[in-house]
C-alpha cells in the first residue's frame, strides 16, 4: 500500500518559488492500480518522483507498506528505492543493449549471478510477451514493444510498487493496450501496486482501480473509479462516462416526456434488461435520448439521458434506483420545463 500524507514540494525557478505540490494526500491500496490524471504543470510528475525517491519533498510522509519514505537515509533508503519499480517518461532503454540487457540492468547492479539472472531475465521477457525479441536492439523494437521492455526492467528486482510516468504517451491506441495489458499484468500476476500518471483517460478506463485528479498541486478529487462515475457531481467520473450529447441534459423537452433523467448503471444491469424491464412493469414509455456503454476495467458501465412518459414514471425511477441504478431526474413542470 502507498499511502501519502501532506506532501509538499516547491521549485525556485526564475527567482520565483513554484510550487508543484501543495499538501497531497492520498492512498493507493496494495495491488491496485491508481490513475494520477490532471492538466499539464498540476504536480503528477514531481509526486511520482517523490514517490520513486528520486525528488525529496519539503514535507509530509510517504509510506510504503507502512515505512515513511522520507524519513530514511543510507542502506534504508537504498534498500525502500529497490522496492519501487519505476517505468520513466519517454524512451529510456539504453541502445547499445540488447532487450535482454535493458532487462538485466538492475540484475547486474544488484550482483545477481549470472545464470540465476538469465533465469530472472527469462521470466520477466515472458510476462511482457517479448521472448521473441531477447537479442533485438531497441532501435529494431516498436515504441509499445520498447516500453514493455521498459516495464519488464522496473520489475526486475521485484518491487512492491510500480511508477509507470505517461507509459503509454505517443503510443497508437493498438499499442498502447498491449503496454496497459502489461501494466495490469503486474498487478494482477505479481501483486504489484501500481501508479500510474497519464493525461489519457483511456488508461484510466482500461487499467485503473482507483484515480486521483490533481490540480495545482492540490488532489482535487480521489477515490475508486466505480464509485466515482457514479457520484453526482465527480468531474472525473462524468469524464469517463459516454457522452449524454446534450448540456441542457435533464430538461425535459415541451413536447416529449414527462421525465427526464440521467442514468447511471455500474455492472450487470449496464447490459442486462434493467431499461426495458422498468419500461413494461410500469407502464411507461422509455426512449433512450443520449449515452452509451463503456468499460472500466472488466466492469460494463453505462450513461443514459431517458425520457419517461406516463403516470408511473416516478415509480419506474424509483425501482431502478433500487436495484442500484444511478438516477438524476428533473422535476416535472406542467410546462414541461425543469424546476
Ligand atoms: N525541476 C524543476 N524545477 C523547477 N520547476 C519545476 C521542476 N519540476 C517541476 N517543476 C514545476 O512544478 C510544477 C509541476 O510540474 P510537474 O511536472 O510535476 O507537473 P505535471 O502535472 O507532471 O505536468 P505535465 O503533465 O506537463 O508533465 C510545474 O509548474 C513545473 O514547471
Amino acid at each position: 500500500m502507498i499511502t501519502v500524507e501532506n506532501l509538499t514540494k516547491s521549485f525556485q525557478h526564475n527567482k520565483s518559488n513554484v510550487v508543484a505540490l501543495d499538501g497531497v494526500s492520498m492512498e493507493v491500496p496494495a495491488g491496485a492500480v491508481c490513475g494520477v490524471v490532471g492538466p499539464s504543470g498540476a504536480g503528477k510528475s514531481t509526486l511520482a518522483r517523490c514517490i520513486a525517491l528520486l525528488e525529496k519533498p519539503d514535507s509530509g510522509a510517504i509510506r510504503v507498506d507502512g515505512t515513511d519514505l522520507v524519513a530514511l537515509d543510507g542502506k534504508a533508503l537504498r534498500a525502500a528505492r529497490r522496492q519501487i519499480g519505476v517505468v520513466p517518461q519517454g524512451d529510456s532503454l539504453l541502445r547499445q543493449r540488447t532487450a535482454a540487457g535493458n532487462v538485466a540492468l538492475p540484475l547486474e547492479a544488484a550482483g545477481m549471478a549470472g545464470p540465476q539472472r538469465r533465469s530472472r531475465v527469462g521470466e520477466l521477457l515472458d510476462l511482457v510477451g517479448l521472448t521473441d525479441k531477447a537479442s533485438v536492439y531497441p532501435d529494431q523494437l516498436s515504441g509499445g514493444q520498447r516500453q514493455r521492455i521498459a516495464v519488464a526492467r522496473a520489475l526486475a528486482a521485484k518491487p512492491s510498487v510500480l511508477l509507470a510516468d505517461e507509459p503509454t504517451s505517443a503510443l497508437d491506441p493498438g499499442t498502447t493496450d498491449s503496454v496497459l495489458t502489461v501494466l495490469d499484468r503486474a498487478r494482477s500476476e505479481l501483486g504489484v501496486t501500481v501508479l500510474v500518471v497519464t493525461h489519457d483517460m483511456a488508461v484510466v478506463r482500461r487499467i485503473a482501480d482507483d484515480v486521483a485528479v490533481l490540480e495545482q498541486g492540490r488532489v482535487v478529487e480521489h477515490g475508486k473509479v466505480l464509485d466515482l462515475v457514479a457520484e453526482p457531481g465527480s468531474r472525473i467520473g462524468e469524464t469517463l462516462l459516454p457522452e449524454t450529447g446534450q448540456a441542457d441534459l435533464l430538461k425535459p423537452s415541451k413536447n416529449g416526456h414527462d421525465v427526464v433523467a440521467e442514468v447511471v448503471l455500474v455492472g450487470f444491469a449496464a447490459v442486462g434488461a434493467l431499461l426495458p424491464e422498468a419500461s413494461s412493469r410500469f407502464g411507461v414509455e422509455l426512449s433512450i435520448l443520449g449515452g452509451g456503454l463503456t468499460r472500466l476495467g472488466e466492469t460494463p458501465v453505462a450513461k443514459f439521458k431517458v425520457g419517461l412518459s406516463g403516470e408511473r414514471a416516478e415509480s419506474a425511477l424509483k425501482w431502478m434506483v433500487e436495484r442500484d441504478a444511478h438516477v438524476r431526474r428533473a422535476p416535472v413542470c406542467v410546462d414541461g420545463a425543469a424546476a
